[in-house]
């Protein structure tokens, strides 16, 4: 049977959480897969012109790992693939591909593995869960990946909140993203890091929207990214002037994020985040979105 199978972009860390707290960003990559007698590979539109027309696409590859998780062998199908996430953008296109296939040679396979298998497989692979947990389960999830497995929480987001993201023309890869960070760090900086952490999922858990800006304080990870990243210091300390919540870079970057109270205009903040990217040479856009509560999605055609 045909089907397919659409997964969410995602912003992960949203400040401290560092590999374990995103959210899900309603941007999708679509797989459309037709099971027939030989593997064929089809990427389609200019996002993914320079990805591979063959088995060594990054979504096959995703597929097969559904396949050894159980010792069987995939079925062939022809997969088309789309994307209208931004590739090394800080928005997940990876864990959406990874989430996407992995689903996908699930489905192929007759869906042996749970959420939670796939979860823990698309974790493993990424080697963190933050994109791929709010990929697969859709709104705002708070996921640890150790030795015993994978764990999380699933928060449906608070009331009125939204988010505005500015994602720049440039890309970041994330192993260039975490090239920059520290081997160790102070324990007066993990205490930070845990605290504020901790504090940010309890005030998204209850809808406090007036902790936002206070729990997204971050010292693990931005201020080592900021020179990656032109304008991203001086968003973290002014947005909340022009309506935002709280800012954040989104997962590695470069995009930044803010939330925003959906009852409010952003315009004064899509003006000023327009402002710093001129300041910094920048070319880029500025959207806003809901938080996507659905996740992944399957259909299949008859
Ligand atoms: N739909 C896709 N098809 C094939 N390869 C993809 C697809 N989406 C992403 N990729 C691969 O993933 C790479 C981007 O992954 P990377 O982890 O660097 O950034 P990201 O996932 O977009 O951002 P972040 O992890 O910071 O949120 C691309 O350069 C490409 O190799
Ligand atoms: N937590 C990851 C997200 C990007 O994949 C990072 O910041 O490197």
């Amino acid at each position: 049977m045909k089907f397919t199978v659409r997964a969410p972009a995602s912003s992960a860390n949203l400040g401290p959480g560092f590999d374990s707290l995103g959210l899900s960003v309603p941007l999708f990559t679509t797989l459309r897969v037709t099971p027939q007698q030989v593997t064929e590979v089809v990427p389609l539109g200019e996002e993914l012109a320079s990805t591979p027309a063959d088995e060594s696409n990054y979504i096959y590859k995703a597929m097969l790992l559904a396949a050894k998780r159980v010792g069987r062998d995939l079925p062939p199908a022809r997969i088309e693939i789309e994307t209208e996430v931004p590739l090394a953008r800080g928005l997940g296109s990876s864990a959406a591909a990874l989430v996407a296939g992995v689903v996908a040679g699930n489905e192929l396979l007759g869906r042996p593995l749970s959420d939670e298998d796939v979860l823990d497989v698309t974790a493993r692979e990424e080697g963190h869960p933050d994109n791929v947990a709010p990929a697969l389960f859709g709104g705002i999830v708070v996921a640890t990946l150790d030795k015993l497995g994978t764990h999380y929480v699933r928060l449906d987001p608070p009331a009125n909140l939204g988010v505005t993201v500015l994602i720049p023309d440039f890309e970041l890869s994330t192993s260039k993203a975490r090239a920059v960070l520290p081997r160790e760090y102070s324990r007066a900086d993990a205490v930070h890091a845990l605290s504020h952490a901790a504090l940010l999922a309890a005030a998204l858990s209850v809808g406090r929207l007036d902790l936002l800006r206070h729990a997204m304080q971050d010292y693990i990870h931005q201020v080592w990214r900021a020179p990656l990243v032109p304008g991203l210091s001086d968003i973290l300390e002014e947005a909340h002037r022009f309506g935002a919540l709280g800012a954040a870079l989104s997962g590695a970057g470069p995009t930044v994020l803010c939330f925003h109270d959906t009852r409010e205009s952003t315009t004064g903040l899509h003006d000023y985040l327009h402002g710093v990217m001129k300041k910094n040479g920048l070319e880029g856009c500025v959207m806003d979105f809901p938080i996507d509560t659905a996740g992944t999605v399957v259909t299949r055609h008859s």
